[in-house]
């Protein structure tokens, strides 16, 4: 069965990664592309994009209801992302997100959403099986160490801090960890913000610079040792395996899934 799929930010540098992955897969085609400008115009008269023929929307309410696609691919800002996350489930359109910057509480709106109009979604801070894997060890290790640091390096064109991948890991070790107050009982910041941000008293710690793509480090700390679990994505075709399966796994779903370690085997 050929899954139609609309991806929102095709120029981006995810979007564009997803344009080829689509136009790579058989059993994948593109409907049609949201984005921020050229409503009216075709994909394939765009620079960079040429022989991709797929008509360009403005308005992704219209979208969804011309082209009614099996599938939203959002690879945007984290404003618009949840834009279009919500319109496409009240359109009846499975949405895959890759954007970040979604709070716990819009994410549990989104869930119950989904519920009610009984449609599958898959919401992914990061698509890397690698980084999946990283998220995953680090969450073992936490039932051993409880002290532990995050910290995450960008791209400096980067929207949001801390990283999706950042959030989802700290909230995955809080699952496993009791809640503590890391660090000497009396530390006191002499430059606010010198111990990160927390999330349930583990810090996070957001580096932005050019020449970096994704990365993270887990540090996990104990008497006499630490245990550091890190991931590099060095190019952004680390990503496209798993939004692969995850469009063709969204098909298959009649809730909201938020993360890939719920869907990779
Ligand atoms: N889940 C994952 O594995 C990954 C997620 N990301 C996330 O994906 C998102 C995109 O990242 P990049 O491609 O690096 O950003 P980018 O800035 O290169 O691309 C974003 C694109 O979205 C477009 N856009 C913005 N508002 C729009 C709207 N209202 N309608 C349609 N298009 C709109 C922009 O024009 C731009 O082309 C970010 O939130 C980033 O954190 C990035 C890498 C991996
Ligand atoms: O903006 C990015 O580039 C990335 N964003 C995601 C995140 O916020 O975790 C995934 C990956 O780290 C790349």
């Amino acid at each position: 069965m050929t899954i139609r799929i609309v991806i929102a930010g095709p120029r981006g540098r995810m979007g564009r990664e997803a344009v080829a992955l689509v136009q790579q897969t058989d059993h994948f085609e593109l409907a049609a592309v949201i984005d921020r400008r050229y409503d009216g115009q075709n994909l394939a008269e765009i620079d960079g994009f040429s022989g991709v023929n797929a008509p360009i929307y403005t308005d992704a309410a219209r979208c969804f209801a011309e082209v009614k696609p099996d599938v939203l691919i959002d690879l945007t800002t984290p404003e618009a992302g949840k834009r279009h996350t919500e319109l496409a489930l009240r359109y009846g359109v499975r949405p895959v997100v890759g954007t970040t910057g979604f709070t716990p509480e819009e994410i549990e709106r989104l869930t119950k959403l989904a519920e009610e109009k009984e449609i599958g979604a898959i919401i992914a801070p990061n698509f890397a099986v690698g980084a999946v894997l990283m998220m995953k060890f680090a969450r073992m290790a936490a039932k051993y160490f409880t002290d532990v640091e995050i910290i995450e390096l960008h791209h400096d064109q980067k929207l949001d801090a801390p990283s999706g991948t950042a959030l989802k890991t700290a909230q995955l070790i809080a699952e496993v960890r009791p809640s503590k107050k890391q660090g000497h009982p009396n530390e006191k910041e002499t430059l606010a913000g010198a111990r990160g941000a927390e999330y349930d008293g583990i810090p996070i710690h957001s580096v932005r610079l050019p020449g970096f793509v994704a990365h993270q480090e887990v540090i996990f700390g104990g008497n006499g040792q630490t245990l550091t679990i890190r991931h590099d994505s060095f190019d952004r075709r680390s990503f496209m395996s798993g939004v692969k399966l995850a469009v063709e796994t969204v098909m298959h779903l009649h809730t909201l899934v938020y993360g890939l370690e719920h869907i990779l085997e």
